[in-house]
């Protein structure tokens, strides 16, 4: 049974979670409201209560897949945890958006945590909007929202907290087929937005790595980060 620390308020799990596993711990952390959450590419998280906010601490020897792969699984074990239990089927945008017909109800982000130079733990972090509309997003969309009804934060947790479990034991293929089942991205045209600026084209695969690899007018091109924005479908 995976550890659990509860707090009412944090600034972000994140910093928790690596205060944790730094003195050696393993689990989720979970706050009811952060004060300073963050998101991918340092963008800020609004954090208020009615909102799950996450970190799960992976030990990278737990992992039966390279850790490059881990923000493809993070996303695959969310969309199994909601399907499991409420039977909502949902996608994935890359590298792990999690979306209800098309507007984002979860985000990931995932860390390291190295020692001697080699990343020996990872903090998966776990954004979902449960009973909170979010009007300032009008692109997200809620747990509640979709369900039609309250959400209880600690049903999600114990659930996403099996399908973590059950994720870290798929071998590499397993989670590449995963995440392509889940997949709205391959198959659409899309714009990957990175600090160096854009690039366009059709999604074609994932590669082991869970790189992106796409179509563009100068050939083909493998992107290992950025933000994704669907643009039309292919063809
Ligand atoms: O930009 C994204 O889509 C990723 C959002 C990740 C938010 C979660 S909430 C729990 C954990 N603590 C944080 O400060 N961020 C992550």
């Amino acid at each position: 049974m995976s550890k659990i620390f509860w707090y009412e308020v944090l600034e972000s799990t994140q910093e928790e979670a690596r205060r944790l596993a730094e003195a050696g711990e393993k689990g989720v952390v979970v706050a009811r409201r952060q004060t300073a959450g963050r998101g991918r590419r340092g963008r800020p998280w609004l954090s208020p209560e009615g909102g799950l906010y996450a970190t799960f601490i992976l030990p990278g020897e737990e992992l039966a897949f390279p850790p490059e792969l881990l923000p493809l699984a993070a996303g695959v074990a969310v969309v199994k945890a909601l399907k499991a239990l409420y039977g909502i089927s949902l996608g994935l945008k890359w590298p792990n958006d999690v979306l209800y017909q098309g507007r984002k109800l979860c985000g990931l982000l995932v860390e390291s945590l190295f020692r001697e130079g080699h990343p020996v733990c990872f903090l998966v972090g776990v954004g979902i909007n449960l009973n909170r509309p979010v009007p300032e997003a009008p692109q997200a969309v809620s747990l509640g929202e979709i369900l039609g009804r309250e959400v209880p934060l600690e049903e999600v947790l114990s659930g996403l907290m099996a399908a973590f479990k059950e994720v870290g034991h798929l071998k590499p293929e397993e989670v590449l087929s995963s995440w392509r089942a889940f997949s709205e991205t391959l198959g659409r045209r899309v714009r990957i937005l990175h600090p160096e600026g854009s690039l366009e084209g059709i999604a074609l695969e994932v590669s082991p790595y869970g790189n992106l690899i796409l179509k563009t007018e100068e050939g083909l091109r493998e992107v290992a980060f950025g933000d994704c924005i669907h643009l039309r479908p292919a063809g």
